[in-house]
């Protein structure tokens, strides 16, 4: 008997049916973000990252370019399993130059044909940082109506070529709206910013279209360097404007407090949104975007999203950039861990777990729990590798290696 067959009669002896599992990860698509390859520059003229976000690090060979930028991806996509889709940033227009108010469609028609060609879906994100307009960190919520209407322009924009994305791809296309604007000490109004910025998500959000091109989220955050005091959509506000106007609320992992976990929100926000997304990263202290590891909060949002029967309903991408590290490979780490935590979690066999909770068999619950942790897992990951033609186990990684001197260590 393989590996494979031996450790699938071990998950079979607790009822769970492995091919069932894997034919199900092969659905789910995972919203891989252009950002990690370029640590947040974009493909406008300063590349200065600004709105109380960092990437840390110099690892040489960054991508410089989109046609850099979608080889990386190539390299990437070829080692992650499945097909998936690219999370686009508007500070990474390819197709000629626009301020953030005027992009349009045309500025992003090299991304649709990236994606077409290989069969990718596209999402997408209006840039409220790194901009002279954005310079202090307030944008929707600026008190200045002038600069208000610009970035209220410019999520205008966005929607249109979003759903462009979706259209064109014939795939949903999450729009998601995060702003940096806060204040780095106490501030005198808490209130007016923030029916700034719902006055000019209403504005933003007023075009109608088609649903099945585009969805939108907002995503809150707890603090941003420089901005520690106050953070203009914090999770209270974002969680009232979505449940009120219809759009959906973007869970980022490293935007709460530093012992508040996203896994235990996404079982509540099930009960009340259709739908709910995801950025998924890893928090080292603060809101670092740390690469995601195959960790405890990971196997628990995996396990979250599983067992309530929920992979069309959470749209799963991913956030961080680490620029200590080769940027290719950080891209595949975080994406191969979110599918092996979705592929765990399916191995799971959640009914009967559920039922010991119910029955109040709390040490048998205990025991099993402890005891599935070291049940071959691994064996059914590499039969998902080898079903889609990536390399197994650390394989992968002689392909970075052969990039990284073949390619990267050429661009200076
Ligand atoms: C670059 C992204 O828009 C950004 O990471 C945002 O999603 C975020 O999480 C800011 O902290
Ligand atoms: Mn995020």
């Amino acid at each position: 008997m393989s590996r494979f067959e031996t450790a699938k009669a071990m998950y079979q002896e607790y009822g769970v049916d492995v091919e069932a599992a894997l034919q199900t990860l092969e659905k789910v698509k995972i919203s891989m973000h252009c950002w990690q390859g370029d640590d947040v520059s974009g493909f406008e003229n300063s590349g200065e990252l600004s709105g109380g976000i960092a990437a840390t690090g110099n690892y040489p060979g960054k991508a410089r370019t989109a046609e850099e930028l979608f080889a990386d991806m190539d390299v990437a996509f070829s080692l992650i399993p499945g097909k998936h889709k690219v999370n686009v940033h508007a500070c990474y227009a390819t197709d000629g130059k626009a301020d953030r108010n005027a992009l349009e469609p045309k500025h992003f028609q090299s991304w649709v044909q990236y994606a077409r060609e290989r069969g990718l879906g596209l999402d997408f994100n209006p840039t409220f940082f790194s901009h002279p307009k954005a310079a202090d960190s307030l944008t929707l919520s600026h008190p200045d109506a002038a600069i208000r209407s610009f970035w209220v322009e410019h999520g205008k924009a966005c929607r249109r070529i979003a759903a462009h994305f979706g259209k064109e791809l014939g795939q949903l296309c999450l729009n998601n709206v995060w702003i940096p604007d806060g204040y780095k000490d106490v501030p005198a109004d808490r209130f007016g910013p923030r029916e700034r910025l719902r006055n000019s998500l209403d504005a933003i959000f007023a075009e109608k279209f088609n649903p099945e091109h585009i969805v939108d989220s907002v995503e809150s955050k707890v603090f941003g360097i420089g901005l520690e005091s106050y953070t203009v959509g914090s999770h209270e506000f974002y969680l009232s404007y979505a449940a009120q106007n219809g759009v959906l609320c973007l869970l980022d992992s490293g935007h709460f407090h530093p012992t508040e976990v996203i896994s235990d929100k996404i079982p509540t926000m099930l009960l009340f949104f259709d739908k709910l997304a995801l950025h998924v990263t890893r928090p080292v202290r603060w809101d670092s975007d740390h690469v995601v590891r195959f960790d405890n909060e990971l196997q628990e949002i995996a396990k979250e999203i599983v067992r309530c029967n929920a992979l069309d309903r959470v749209l799963i991408g991913l956030d961080f950039f680490d620029a200590s590290i080769n940027r290719v490979s950080a891209w595949v780490v975080g994406m191969r861990n979110m599918q092996k935590a979705l592929l765990y979690a399916l191995l799971m066999p959640h009914a009967k777990l559920a039922g010991l909770q119910t029955r109040g068999a709390f040490t048998e619950l205990m025991a099993i729990q402890e005891e599935l942790k070291l049940y071959p897992f691994g064996d059914i990951w590499d039969r998902f590798c080898e079903m889609h033609n990536v390399p197994v186990r650390c394989q992968w990684f002689n392909r970075i290696r052969d990039y990284e001197q073949t390619v990267q260590s050429k661009r200076k």
